[in-house]
């Protein structure tokens, strides 16, 4: 596979790490203005770093499009005239629609929109997809490179923005809730590197629990209560002070700002 990432910012070094990580790629062109800040990446054979879009769209079949929303209209105009039938063309930005992206490069080329995270450096991304009508025929290959970077799912493009503040914020969210834990456990006595290690592997139990299980939240939680315990003491206290709302609100105002922001 010929792999392009124009735009290796933080999403993009994310799906670098993954596929080079999964020795997927025969070459893998990482595209940046500035390519010094990511220099450590051509110590792998099979990658080239540029800030020629061009060179990397005409030496690749996968162009995985990662800059920012309001740069990606000029590039697609820019490159435009380089694009083959054969391109497929994979679009990690948020809010930018695969009617707008058609409008610039025609309808009759491949195009996917995809929601991954930046866990697909360490292969456990959640990428939801969604192809142009054309872009059906090249959804397996797109399921290929993401399951290689975790699990993906493909989903209506009406879906894509809530997919962006489970999965992609979702990161972020997740990340918070391990580092409370981890104050709290300070809080508790614990040395800080014993106390984030105690809150990762236990969060980590936690989704896999569910995972392998395939069984409710709420049973696993009816696992741990002992009557009269401390879990439910714990548990009741944290809902008293909002945990479950909190985290339903935020996720519904993060789902507010994105359907606010104009590309
Ligand atoms: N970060 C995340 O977790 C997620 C991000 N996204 C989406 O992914 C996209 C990228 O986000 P993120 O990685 O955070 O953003 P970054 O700003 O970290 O990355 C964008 C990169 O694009 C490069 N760039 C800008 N202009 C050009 C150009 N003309 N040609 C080539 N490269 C260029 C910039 O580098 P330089 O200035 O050197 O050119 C920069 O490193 C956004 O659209 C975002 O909405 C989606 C899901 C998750
Ligand atoms: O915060 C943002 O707007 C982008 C989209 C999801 C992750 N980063």
């Amino acid at each position: 596979m010929k792999v392009a990432i124009i735009g290796a910012g933080s999403l993009g070094q994310s799906i670098a790490k993954g596929l080079l990580k999964n020795k997927v790629v025969s070459s893998l062109y990482l595209t940046k203005r500035n390519t010094h800040s990511i220099k450590g990446f051509d110590d792998h054979n099979e990658v080239i770093l540029t800030s020629n879009n061009e060179e990397a769209i005409k030496n690749s079949d996968i162009l995985i499009f990662a800059v920012q929303p309001r740069h990606l209209e000029n590039i697609l105009n820019t490159v435009k005239p380089l694009l083959k039938e054969n391109h497929v063309l994979i679009s990690v930005i948020t809010g930018f629609s695969l009617d707008k992206i058609e409008a610039i490069v025609g309808a009759d080329k491949y195009i996917i929109r995809s929601m991954p995270n930046t866990a697909a450096s360490v292969g456990q991304s959640m990428t939801c997809l969604s192809p142009n009508t054309k872009g059906k025929e090249k959804v397996e290959l797109a399921k290929t490179i993401f399951n290689s970077l975790g699990l993906s799912m493909v989903i209506p493009e009406e879906q894509l923005q809530a997919a962006t503040v489970i999965c992609a914020s979702g990161i972020a969210f997740w990340m918070r809730l391990i580092r409370a834990t981890t104050q709290g456990a300070i809080q508790l006595g614990f040395e800080a590197d014993v106390a984030h290690e105690l809150a990762m592997q236990t969060c980590f139990g936690a989704a896999t629990l569910l995972k392998e299980s395939g069984r409710h939240p709420e049973a696993e939680i009816d696992r741990v209560t002992t009557p009269g315990g401390c879990t439910i003491e714990g548990l009741n206290e944290m809902e008293h002070q909002g945990l479950s709302s909190s985290l339903i609100t935020g996720i519904n105002k993060s789902f507010e700002k994105i359907n606010q922001i104009k590309n």
